[in-house]
């Protein structure tokens, strides 16, 4: 008899232990069972198993409750290695998250142990040769020389007929097969690359991290200075080693170009795995990687998760990336996941960027992580010019629009020389900021150097890292003017406003809304590639990694708010943001310029941006930090105290607060304060700010909370520790 240790579907804290079942025969550890639970039949993860001599009736004698037998083995093989069951159990310890959402997170919604939806498999039929011999006929003969050279050919593929083969199979020639058939989620017909030849500055480079395997490597490349083909080269020689390649890039409107360049030199060594692939294809791709048929797994932040073997090196592209981070249960950081991976296998790990964040560059300077720099472009191509237009100069001069004089004129000059423009329209959600029509004055918060979020249910300002907050004022508090603002608007009232204005403007639209359907980003920039289009209006996801050789000028519209967002990071994220937005101009042959519309002319985010001065933004920014306490000085957490009663949350977060206080002596307690988006889902969230330099008095801190509020008390209050946050929404 065994006793069957089993994770239920439940991914809330109060279930976040095992409950055993029994079984006559032995199973694998890490296998979903079907098991009976509270009248119910549900998928369970089996954690552990173990041997017993007793009979159900002593076990149940000497437990006191009833046994149940587990119903069904839904796998042979466990779904994850002990590896990545090794991971799992960090992962939730890390993060203070139930050990199922770990499972959840790691596995393909088709294995998840919470699914009952099976996504079939899908089957060819092939055909097998058998015998080799003299057929009845010349043609007979010659399709069974041509089905031995084509081994596993299908019937609709050869050139020969059905007939032909179907005489061949009476004959025991030959024999039909059915076989798996993978769902290819690259559809794209695929195509020898151009190879190139690597430059010295960059053979050097792939040379020293080929030599120090098991480091951490940080390539701070500009805009156009050719990191991916050291990419491509790092995972040849890995390869070459027998080795497996582990390719991460931020976000779907990403991959698609990054799956591209891969699968041309790998073809079919090289799995996708992203959100935007159909169940099928998910699953498919997982299994090819499990079964170890491919070499390279090319993916977003939960490929980090990908059951390869034998890795010999992770990349993660655009490091510095927001997307990085996992905004869910269990809330981690994809550098953290990938670092540990590396750890396990002995691979090396290497981290890209133009902008890199501040986090990992100090690591660099630390000499934690290996630093390589590229300062040019390929072929010396000359970085965009880039110029600031100040736009309370234009407001002066009685222009409110939201093009300067000088943005209409650079958008028209490129429309009328056939080249293409692209703009990028920074909206960042929803949340608001008020600005004097006036002077320009953002309304910030006294305590934090944030702008305060405009609450509109209660007509307040308030600070999202603070307790601060005050009515909607009545006036600029800088100037004392009645002309305040909310600012606020959208792509889809300007991509309008863009068609009226310019002559021969034809606008794709490149945002959140059009590139919903499947491909949708691959679609629209396969039209502008092909100058269906001369201007590409888009959010953010149009910034980074686009590479078109005629896009010869870049127009930044609203620079401002991505600075005054309620965040430590705002000018780190308007940095990068600008940088790499400007690093899309004048890659071609044609020199390229870039044009910042901001109230901020002086701010240094956007003149170090402007002179593509990584060194200057750097040193100003690490000084702010330092003084305002922010990392890379010290971690943060941010305790997210939530409840469906409006009542409680506040009572709960006074009550942790007043235990931090006890038990916490190194380390900054701010809040608690409001969510940034108070209610959300019906549950209603306070948060709690901890700013420490030595982990341990607080991890125990946290742990204790996640005891009491999710383990023991069931549930109306529970806490979320989010580590490194990079959200207060
Ligand atoms: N050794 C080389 N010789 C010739 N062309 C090259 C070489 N390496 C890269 N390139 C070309 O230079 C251009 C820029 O390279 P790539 O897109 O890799 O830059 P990047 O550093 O990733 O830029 P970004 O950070 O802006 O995405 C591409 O068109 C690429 O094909
Ligand atoms: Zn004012
Ligand atoms: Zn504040």
């Amino acid at each position: 008899m065994y006793i069957v240790k089993v994770l239920t579907e439940h991914p809330v804290h109060s279930l976040d232990t095992t409950f055993d079942y029994l079984s006559e025969s032995c199973l694998n550890k890490g296998v979903r069972v079907l098991i009976p639970f509270h009248h119910r039949k549900i998928i369970g993860y089996v954690e552990n198993v173990e041997k017993t001599s007793l009979t159900k009736e002593e076990l149940e004698q000497e437990a006191g409750f009833t046994y149940h037998y587990i119903l069904e083995v839904i796998d042979e093989e466990p779904l994850l290695n002990q590896e990545l069951q090794d991971l799992a159990n960090t992962l939730s310890q890390m993060t203070l998250s139930p050990r199922i959402a770990c499972l959840q997170a790691m596995l393909p919604t088709q294995l998840k142990p919470s699914t009952t939806h099976a996504v079939g498999v899908k089957l060819k039929t092939i055909i097998e040769v058998l015998n080799d011999g003299t057929p009845q006929t010349i043609k007979q003969k010659e399709c069974l020389e041509y089905l031995k050279e084509n081994p596993q050919s299908q019937a609709k593929d050869i050139p020969y007929t059905k007939g032909v083969v179907d005489r061949l199979v009476e004959q025991g020639f030959v024999q039909y097969v059915q076989v798996e058939d993978y769902r290819n989620p690259f559809s794209k017909d695929i195509m020898e690359n151009k190879r190139v030849e690597l430059t010295s500055d960059q053979q050097a480079i792939v040379d020293g991290i080929m030599q120090k395997t098991g480091r951490v490597s940080l390539i701070h490349g500009v805009t156009g200075s050719g990191k991916t083909e050291i990419y491509l080269a790092l995972a040849g020689y890995i390869l070459e080693q027998g080795k497996t390649v582990m390719m991460l890039v931020p976000e779907i409107s990403l991959t698609p170009m990054m799956v591209e360049v891969f699968k041309r030199r790998f073809k079919e060594a090289v799995a996708i795995l992203h959100s935007r692939l159909s169940q099928g294809e998910k699953y498919d791709e997982y299994r090819r990687i499990k079964r170890q048929e491919v070499k390279i797994v090319v993916g977003a932040r939960s490929a980090v998760f990908a059951p390869l073997e034998n890795i010999g090196l992770i990349i993660l592209d655009e490091e510095h990336d927001a997307s990085y981070k996992q905004e869910s249960k269990p809330r981690y950081l994809t550098s953290q996941i990938a670092k540990m991976r590396a750890s396990s296998h002995h691979a090396s790990v290497v981290l890209g960027s133009a902008t890199p964040s501040l986090e990992s560059y100090s690591r660099a300077m630390k000499g934690i992580y290996d630093l390589y720099t590229l300062d040019k472009r390929i072929n010396q191509k000359p970085l965009p010019k880039v110029e600031i237009v100040d736009m309370l100069e234009e407001m002066h001069h009685r222009n409110y629009s939201l093009f300067s004089r000088t943005m209409k004129e650079r958008i028209q000059m490129t429309l009328d020389r056939q080249e293409q423009v692209i703009l990028l329209l920074n909206k960042r959600g929803y949340a608001s900021y008020v600005q004097c029509r006036d002077c320009g004055e953002v309304i910030k918060c006294p305590h934090c150097d944030v702008s305060l979020t405009y609450h509109k249910d209660e007509h307040r300002l308030k600070c999202h890292y603070c307790e601060y907050q005050i009515p909607y004022p009545q006036v600029c508090p800088h100037c004392g003017s009645k002309h305040l603002k909310t600012v606020g608007f959208g792509t889809q009232k300007i991509e309008e406003e863009i068609e009226r204005m310019f002559h021969g403007a034809r606008v794709i639209r490149y945002d959140v809304d059009t590139t919903r359907q499947k491909n949708g980003h691959l679609k629209l920039l396969e039209k502008f590639k092909n100058k269906e289009g001369n201007i590409l209006l888009g959010t953010q996801m149009i910034a980074k990694g686009l590479d078109f050789e005629d896009v010869t000028f870049v127009g930044v519209l609203n620079a401002d708010l991505s600075l005054n967002i309620p965040d430590f990071r705002a000018s780190e994220r308007t940095f990068q943001l600008l940088c790499q937005v400007a690093g899309r101009s004048g890659r071609g042959q044609k020199q390229g310029t870039v044009l910042i519309q901001t109230y901020n002319p002086e701010h240094y985010a956007i003149t170090s941006a402007a002179h593509h001065d990584y060194q200057s933004f750097y040193k100003q920014e690490m000084l702010y930090r330092q003084k305002a306490k922010y990392p890379p000085y010290c971690h943060m957490v941010s305790l997210i105290i939530q409840s469906r009663q409006e009542g409680l949350v506040h009572q709960a977060a006074i009550e942790i607060k007043g235990y931090l206080d006890k038990h916490i002596q190194q380390a900054v307690l701010l809040g608690p304060a409001k969510s940034g988006i108070f209610k959300m889902q019906d549950i209603y969230r306070e948060r709690i700010l901890i700013k420490f330099i030595h982990s341990q008095e607080v991890y125990q801190a946290l742990e204790t909370i996640n005891e009491f509020y999710n383990k023991k008390q069931k549930g109306k209050v529970t806490v979320v520790c989010d580590f490194n946050p990079y959200s207060q929404i």
